[in-house]
């Protein structure tokens, strides 16, 4: 590809960058940037990524490092840098979590642990803290009732080596040694970032190493970083010769109970003596929503960095209410009449719309998930898919599926053919222009060979088994940062086996299956935290109230910034609900605003949000 002239590059799709924003894309210094939601934080990272890609500032072998918080994030980050640079230059570009990130080094340089940290050839990672929590009970009962859950995790996860000494500190020893040892080993997440840290710490060439192939380092969502990451961070990086871009912002600050570091941008300042920079517009929300979150930036978080709505709009765009039901089923039905309103005579997607709790999805929106696909509209509880929609080989078998089932959809064609040519990286122009044949032709033999009217369970598998054989189980392996062992890979194979299979028994349809499994006009359901990131034409937050701020009294920050982050998902419309009654345990139960009173008087101080008693139509 043809080095673009520094002077000449210009923001990809036609973008004009805040100045501020376009001098950090072709700075190297390193920069703190701290801005809103909307202000094009993440999109800097995607225009700084093209920038030093296509103009080679970025010399070649070096490669860019971004760490993003989840991994939708780090697969549309790195997604928009391949749709804008195109394979070749943003096989360069190395999008991940901080998870994935130490997981790779791990599974590469394990062999480099000190031998007191050694672990198995094979190790499992534990998802939930709960295994930790009972080998502390069974080791030292009254230390384990006696000590919060966090700080045992803290204590569990503290830098390596550990201090044998300290207070129980043979106890955790112990731990440590047993999960190391099991066959196969058995690790948290934070376990792997200590060991990943210790490796760095101890091995000046794995060091070099990543230095040398990271020139750029991205942080997004930086606000979130917990002190186990940034203590990764900074063995890997500090004090090389690596140029820093960290983005984020405290107002959306809603990590902390799970570790985020509160000092974490005035630490990344001293360490790296990085520029804070803020940025001033939001792109995202229509002005009267930008409005609101102005209000709220002052009133409700005592801030004062105040955002510009983008011109794009015109100036009395956007809305936001308060709907108050007196049940929960009023508030199912009139929902779904709305929605359907919206969606029938607005035209808008099902899949712009976005249903947001704070935590309990089953509890706050299983009903009106059950609800609204009885009666035509399709929603989801959007967690259980993320897994595979943001997986490239699951992707890659969905749209070979498309592309036999369907034979219009170009789209999922171009999905194929990026997949094939990332695994195969050695391939020159013209070779890949037969391979774009021999695809054609498996697509062509595929749909002979398993005609839609004979499709079942069976054949499902083996039409799986043979899509993964076509690009080769070897090379997927060889060519993906995101399995350490055949069996990872296996595993999401057969989750993507499994959801298809059942949807295809629901709905007798193939393409409908597919649908189904992508979500496609399906209204997304999720938590507040799952959103972080994300953006919908309308949000719709259900359960205003004190049961579902539970926590208010005792992190009122936190809780505020959650209810932030709710707000500012939407480009255009926010709803929030609240219901005179709950299902609870017991049944109905009464619902309060007291604790959380604070909300609902600067919403309405506002002067932006209408409030109103909603009843079903007679
Ligand atoms: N310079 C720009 N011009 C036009 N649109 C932009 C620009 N920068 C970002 N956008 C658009 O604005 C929206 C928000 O951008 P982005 O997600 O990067 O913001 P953010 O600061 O990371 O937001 P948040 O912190 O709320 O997640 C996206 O739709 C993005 O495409």
């Amino acid at each position: 590809m043809k080095r673009i002239n520094p002077e000449l590059w210009m923001p990809a799709d036609d973008m004009t960058l805040e100045d501020s924003a376009l001098h950090i894309a072709k700075n190297s210094a390193n920069h703190l940037v701290v801005a809103g939601p909307g202000a094009g934080k993440t999109e800097l990272l995607a225009q700084k990524a093209c920038y030093l890609l296509q103009t080679n500032t970025c010399t070649f072998p070096y490669k860019i490092l971004a760490i993003s918080f989840k991994r939708d994030a780090a697969y549309n980050l790195k997604e928009r840098v391949r749709e804008r640079c195109g394979d070749e230059l943003s096989k360069r570009f190395d999008s991940l979590t901080f998870d994935s990130f130490a997981k790779q080094i791990l599974d590469r340089f394990k062999q480099a642990l000190p031998n007191e940290y050694k672990i198995n050839s094979e190790y499992e990672v534990v998802l939930s803290e709960q295994p930790i929590f009972d080998h502390y009970r069974s080791e030292d009962i009254q230390y384990f009732s006696t000590t919060t859950r966090e700080d045992i995790i803290k204590f569990h996860s503290a830098q390596l080596p550990h201090d044998d000494s300290a207070s129980h500190g043979n106890i955790r020893k112990h731990i440590w040694g047993e999960m190391l040892k099991s066959n196969p080993s058995k690790l948290s997440f934070k376990m792997i970032m200590r060991l990943t840290e210790l490796i760095i710490i101890s091995n000046p060439k794995v060091k070099r190493f990543l230095q040398q192939t990271y020139r750029y380092v991205f942080l997004d969502e930086f606000q979130d970083t917990t002190t186990i990451q940034y203590d990764l961070f900074k063995s890997c990086f500090l004090d090389s010769d690596s140029s820093f871009t960290a983005v984020g912002d405290d107002k959306q600050r809603i990590m902390m109970w799970a570790g985020a570091r509160k000092t974490v941008f005035d630490d990344f300042m001293a360490d790296t003596k990085a520029i804070r920079v803020p940025l001033t517009m939001n792109f995202r929300s229509a002005p009267r929503l930008v409005k609101l979150l102005n209000y709220l930036t002052e009133h409700l978080l005592g801030k004062t960095d105040f955002a510009t709505a983008s011109s794009k709009w015109s100036p009395d765009q956007g809305e936001c209410s308060v709907w108050v039901f007196e049940n929960p089923d009023d508030e199912v039905e009139i929902l779904f009449q709305e929605v359907s309103n919206w969606v029938v005579n607005d035209g808008v997607n099902p899949r712009d719309v976005c249903i947001l709790v704070k935590q309990q999805l089953p509890t706050y929106a299983g009903n009106l998930i059950d609800y609204f696909n009885q009666n035509g509209i399709k929603a989801r509880d959007e967690n259980s898919f993320q897994d595979i929609l943001t997986q490239e080989v699951c992707l890659y078998i969905i749209n070979v599926l498309y592309r036999v089932f369907d034979r219009k959809n170009i789209e999922a064609q171009k999905g194929i053919f990026d997949f094939l040519g990332n695994i195969h990286t050695e391939l020159e122009d013209d070779q890949l222009l037969r391979l774009e044949g021999v695809l054609a032709k498996f697509i062509r033999e595929t749909r002979k060979e398993y005609p839609t009217s004979t499709l079942d369970d069976k054949l499902i598998k083996a039409l799986i088994n043979k899509i993964i054989g076509f690009a080769g189980k070897d090379r997927i392996m060889a060519s993906s940062q995101s399995f350490s062992n055949i069996q990872e890979l296996n595993a999401y194979i057969e989750k993507v086996q499994e959801e298809l299979i059942r949807n295809f028994n629901t709905t007798n349809s193939i393409i409908s299956a597919l649908d189904r499994l992508v979500g496609k006009d399906t209204i997304p359901v999720m938590t507040i935290h799952k959103s972080k990131g994300l953006e919908y034409h309308t949000i719709i937050f259900i359960g205003l109230e004190d049961g579902a701020f539970w926590s208010f009294q005792r992190q009122p920050d936190e809780d505020k910034c959650a209810f932030f982050v709710a707000l500012s998902r939407a480009k255009e419309r926010v709803v929030f609900t609240f219901s005179k009654q709950r299902e609870g345990r017991f049944g109905l139960q009464s619902q309060s605003i007291t604790k959380i009173k604070v909300l609902f008087d600067e919403l309405q101080k506002s002067g932006i949000v209408k409030m109103e008693e909603k009843k079903p139509r007679k």
